[in-house]
């Protein structure tokens, strides 16, 4: 497929014309802001397209309403977007239908729903949870958590110098007592691309399930969870171009059907006695009260457009910022770079020798490089590197080098500033 129409692309995305260095405390731009922005933090959260924010528009103006029980027109309108979201989902990532997608409120909540449904009723003490060192809290603390409340323990794959996943080690840790082994697809720390399908295998061969972070993949690249045999799989709408405030877990229809509902209450049950209770269908059982409703008409609108644009297409251009990123990064002796060159995800992760990532960070904000800094959610990560706090350069589908070229100069003012 052909390289990206960026500058076509750009047009999209109006807020990519702001100018910042501004008064920050007042919302939005203002008459100083004078420098032109350079948006390099996308694995944190990505930017929404004119086409998102019009559906979501059009939602509130056209029919808004509440879904699953109304009779009346609106209603009826609402509940087919809601409803044909899970389906549009389903097809994104290759599940076999709306009763595999649940919407959740984020990615974390995705892997909380999983661990007080599966973890709490099925996770024995004495049994374990496979994980690695370079999962993002969002799985790591659910899982100690977890691990914690069951007597189970939680073990912890290591990473090999080039921050690559230490394969031979994860064979060592899955054994006939792990019932979960849950990996992150692509590390939003290292941009580490991890092979999900062999390590879902290998759980598989122990008779564990496995549970794969897509949060930094299915924004980035084709996935199909088909292929890879997850059991269950997170993302968030957010880092997709979608709105915040919807994430979707994707499992195994069998196995979702055999758990309890997580929250309870509305939407979520089929009757009601004093007695007790029972639930509705999949996926609905684990959609409690009124969802998020716009958000998903967003999320369909985000999963058009980035389909419309081509996910083989996006991969290849991430790639390419990121060894781009990589090698000019490689030009200064004083950076240290962490994860491996080749076969990474959209981001470099870094620190200049002698300043602190906070400090770094805010000289390339005086220059209109948005990046993160401080440890992306992956403190564990972070002890393993010996460092209390990494600078992360993220990229998406309307990123381009000259922007990376801007990171580049403000770090090289940052080293004269701090020489
Ligand atoms: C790999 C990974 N897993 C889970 C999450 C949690 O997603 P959420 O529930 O939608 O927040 C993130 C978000 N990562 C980041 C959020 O901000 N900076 C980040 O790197 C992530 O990168």
């Amino acid at each position: 497929s052909p390289a990206l129409d960026v500058d076509a692309i750009r047009e999209d995305f109006p807020i990519l014309d702001r100018k910042v260095g501004g008064d920050v405390t007042v919302p939005g731009p203002d008459e100083n802001d004078d420098t032109p922005l350079y948006y390099l933090d996308n694995a944190a959260t990505s930017h929404t397209p004119k086409q998102v924010v019009e559906a979501m528009t059009e939602f509130y103006y056209q029919y808004n309403s509440n879904v699953h029980r109304g009779i009346h027109s609106l209603s009826q309108e609402a509940s087919v977007a809601y409803e044909d979201a899970h389906d549009r989902a389903a097809e994104f990532v290759g599940a076999d239908g709306r009763e595999e997608i649940v919407f959740t409120k984020n990615t974390t909540e995705a892997f909380n729903l999983v661990a007080y449904t599966w973890g709490l009723t099925e996770l024995e003490p004495g049994e374990n949870v496979v994980t690695t060192q370079m999962e993002h809290h969002a799985s790591l603390v659910t899982w100690q958590q977890l691990c914690e409340k069951q007597g189970a323990e939680i073990r912890y794959v290591e990473i090999d110098d080039d921050g690559r996943l230490d394969m031979d080690d994860l064979r060592e840790k899955v054994d006939e007592d792990t019932a979960m082994v849950s990996t992150v697809h692509v590390s939003n720390t290292l941009g580490t691309i991890n092979p999900v399908a062999e390590i879902t295998d290998i759980a598989h061969e122990h008779g564990a399930l496995s549970f794969i972070d897509g949060a930094q993949a299915v924004p980035t690249r084709p996935v199909d969870v088909g292929e890879i045999d997850a059991d269950f799989y997170a993302f968030s709408g957010h880092k997709m171009l979608g709105p915040t405030g919807i994430g979707v877990l994707y499992g195994k229809e069998a196995l979702l059907e055999e758990l309890p509902p997580f929250l309870v209450g509305g939407a979520m049950i089929r009757r009601v006695e004093f007695e007790g209770s029972t639930w509705e269908d999949l996926p609905w059982k684990f959609e409690a009260g009124t969802p998020p409703i716009a958000e998903a008409v967003g999320l369909t609108a985000a999963i058009d457009y980035l389909e419309d644009v081509g996910m083989d297409a996006i991969e290849r251009h991430e790639s390419e910022l990121a060894e781009y990123a990589y090698d000019r990064l490689s030009e200064f002796d004083d950076v240290e770079i962490y994860g491996p060159r080749e076969e990474r995800g959209g981001l470099v992760g870094f620190n200049l020798e002698g300043v602190h990532a906070h400090d770094l960070s805010s000289i390339l904000d005086d220059h209109g490089v948005a990046v993160r800094a401080g440890d992306h959610c992956t403190q564990p990560l972070h002890d393993v590197l010996g460092v209390p706090a990494s600078t992360r350069a993220s990229f998406y589908l309307y990123n381009r080098k000259e922007e990376i070229d801007e990171l580049i100069d403000a770090v090289d003012t940052a080293r004269e500033l701090f020489a």
